[in-house]
Order: structure tokens, then sequence, then C-alpha cells
């Protein structure tokens, strides 16, 4: 996983289609796109993904849809995010298929050791900083824990919790392959020009500009 990675919150969209932002997050040159939908019905949270699939599909994009790997599989989703509470990783592993991208958070680091041997794609750290996006998570991990897990783990790292385009370059040098954002695109005044500035942020600071 690199680049900046869009997890979705239509709550925050200042009642704008979903499928807009992610329409514009894309234009833009985003990485990974994830449907995160905590309070839709199944069959939305179901029709959001099928619509996202085709759009993101031509674009080269991986859809990944959070917590439920019931509607990754009904959605023919790329994969699955899953936290310390979800559905175990070889459970997921299982039903997924070896192809599919499986990420998991981690929010300790017992996690981030037992996380070592899974045929995991990304750990998303969890968070790096506090954020009212997310209220219910463990202690920020900060800079300094994110540096200590980039030095330990043999896993691609999804830094996420209160990222934007002021903080992205310190959070790519801290050992995070991707950047991953809610309200810093899905609230933003212009969706586009947000994501285009933090996939600049991005690109300025990896070897792809240098
Ligand atoms: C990239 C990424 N990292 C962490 C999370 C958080 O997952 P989880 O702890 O399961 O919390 P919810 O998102 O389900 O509230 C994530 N979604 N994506
Ligand atoms: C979905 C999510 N997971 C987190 C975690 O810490 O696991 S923080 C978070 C929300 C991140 O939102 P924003 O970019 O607006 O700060
Ligand atoms: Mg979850």
């Amino acid at each position: 996983m690199h680049g900046i990675y869009l997890v979705t919150d239509q709550t925050l969209c200042l009642g704008r289609p979903l499928a807009s932002i992610v329409a514009d997050a894309v234009r833009a040159g985003i990485a990974c796109v994830q449907l995160r939908e905590k309070t839709a019905s199944t069959r939305k949270f179901l029709n959001q993904a099928l619509a996202l699939k085709p759009v993101l599909a031509s674009a080269g994009i991986p859809l990944i849809i959070n917590d439920r790997v019931d509607i990754a599989l009904a959605a023919g989703a790329d994969g699955v995010h899953l936290g310390q509470s979800d559905m175990p990783y070889d459970a997921a592993r299982r039903l997924m298929g070896s192809n599919a991208i499986i990420g998991l958070s981690v929010e300790t680091w017992a996690d981030v050791e037992a996380a070592q041997n899974l045929d995991v794609a990304y750990l998303g750290v969890s968070p790096v900083f506090a954020t009212p996006t997310k209220t219910d998570t463990r202690s920020p991990w900060g800079l300094d824990g994110l540096a200590r897990i980039r030095a330990y783990s043999r896993h691609s790292l999804v830094a996420i919790g209160g990222l934007n385009a002021a903080n992205a370059k310190e959070i790519i040098r801290a050992g995070a392959d991707a950047v991953a954002v809610v309200s810093a695109i899905c609230s933003a005044e212009d969706p586009f020009t947000a994501a285009r500035n933090l996939v600049h942020c991005f690109d300025s600071s990896t070897d792809k500009e240098t």
C-alpha cells in the first residue's frame, strides 16, 4: 500500500454524494478507497460498494470494505479492513481467498507483534493523532510510535488519525507508506483540490519525484 488512502464517511461529506467525493479523489490521484459505513443498513452499504466498484476498477484503484467481509464478498471488492474487534485475520483470509487485500489495525505494541506472522497487506497505525472523526480509539501512537513500528514491522504501514496536508510530510518521514484520511477530503470545501494537495505532498516526500 503506497500513497493517499481515502477512508469514506458519508456523514462528513457536508451533504454531498459520497460518489462525487470519491470521483474527485480518484481524479486527483489517490491510491486506495475504503468504504466505511458505520450506521448504514446492510443493503445500503452493499449498494454503495456495488456503485463504487466499477468506477474504481476502471481507474485501477482498489476498493476496500471496512469491517464487513460479507459486503466485500458480495460486492466483489478487492479487500477488507479489519480492526482488533472485527473478524479475526485467519477467518477473513479463508473467506476472502489468497488474493484479497486484508488490512489490520494495530492499536498496541502487542498487536504489532502479533501481526508480524500474518499475511496482511498493511497495518493501519491506529491512531497516529487523536481525531474527532473517531473517538473510540486507544492512545495515539504519535510520530515516535509510528517510527518504532516502522523499525520493527515487515509490513506496509498506513497511518491514520488526524492527518492532513500540513502533517503528511512528517508522517511519511516517520515511516508511513500510505496516509489515510477521512475529513481532510470528505469535509473539504473542494475535495478535488484537497486530494490533489495530499497527493502532491505524498509524491514530493517520496522517491517518485526525486
Ligand atoms: C486504514 C485504516 N486503519 C485503521 C482503521 C480503523 O479500523 P477499526 O479499528 O476497525 O475501526 P473502524 O474504522 O471500524 O471504526 C481503518 N478503518 N482504516
Ligand atoms: C477511521 C479511523 N480509524 C482510526 C483509527 O485510529 O483507527 S482514526 C479514523 C478516522 C480518521 O479520520 P480523520 O482523517 O478525519 O482524522
Ligand atoms: Mg472495524
